[in-house]
């Protein structure tokens, strides 16, 4: 028995096609039950549901064998306690640097940066040998140089709308992000079959969407 670790919302849309391609279907639906467990037909498999941002965590815990997640929230989590076998390029977006125009340019004082990203962010900006100062935020980033809180944000990027909506414009890319499957090292050894069998039909499902 796998169990995997997965968000509600635009992962789990994206991901429950590939999983009945690897005939895990869960018997209850995901996206309106208020379960966080879900039992799958076969019964080779279980889902946990819980917050995009917490999927590496329960997977480097082992509290799940098997994770999707986001690049972004992979980057942010860091280091390499999970395995990151295979790129399920679903959720395809852009990290960027956004902001009104010109609003990098803020002579010597430091830059400030609002974003849910904090540590990605600052290791770009570090990159090109800029200190930042970092405004920790939970969503809504586009409001932040809107009402004074930062002179640019650090966010995804899909269409642009969210950007264009509020007068803002995309600068820099930090990253191209899709979602991964992560697996628990310790999994992988000690479920080491069924783990292979359900990357191998994932990257299948993957080059067939
Ligand atoms: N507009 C978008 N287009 C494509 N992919 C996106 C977009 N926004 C987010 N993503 C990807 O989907 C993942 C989950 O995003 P989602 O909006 O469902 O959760 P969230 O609300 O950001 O997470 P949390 O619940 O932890 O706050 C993100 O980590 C990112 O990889
Ligand atoms: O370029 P766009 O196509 O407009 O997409 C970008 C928006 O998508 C994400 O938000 P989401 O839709 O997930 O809403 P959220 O605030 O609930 O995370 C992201 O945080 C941006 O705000």
């Amino acid at each position: 028995m796998l169990s995997i670790a997965v968000s509600k919302g635009r992962i789990l849309k994206d991901t429950l096609p590939l999983l009945a391609a690897a005939g895990i279907e869960p018997i209850e639906d995901p996206h309106t039950s208020r379960k966080l467990i879900f039992e799958t037909r076969a019964g080779t498999a279980k889902l946990i549901v819980i917050r995009a941002s917490d999927v590496p965590t329960f997977v480097e815990h082992g509290a799940a064998d098997v994770g999707i997640a986001g690049k972004d929230i992979l980057m942010e989590h860091g280091g390499d306690a999970v395995y990151e076998p295979l790129d399920l390029g679903i959720a395809r977006c852009r990290l960027m640097v956004a902001g009104r125009p010109g609003c990098l340019d803020v002579g010597q004082r430091r830059l400030r940066v609002a974003t849910k990203y904090v540590e990605t962010t600052r290791r770009f900006f570090a990159a090109q040998g800029r200190q930042v100062e970092l405004i920790k935020l939970y969503g809504s980033m586009e409001l932040a140089p809107l009402v004074g809180l930062a002179d640019a944000i650090v966010d995804l990027v899909d269409t642009g709308n969210t950007l264009r909506a509020n007068g803002l414009e995309p600068m820099d890319p930090v990253a191209e992000i899709s979602s991964r499957l992560i697996v628990n090292k310790t999994a992988m050894k000690m479920k080491h079959a069924e783990v292979q069998q359900l990357i191998d039909v994932l990257a299948r499902a993957t080059d067939g969407a």
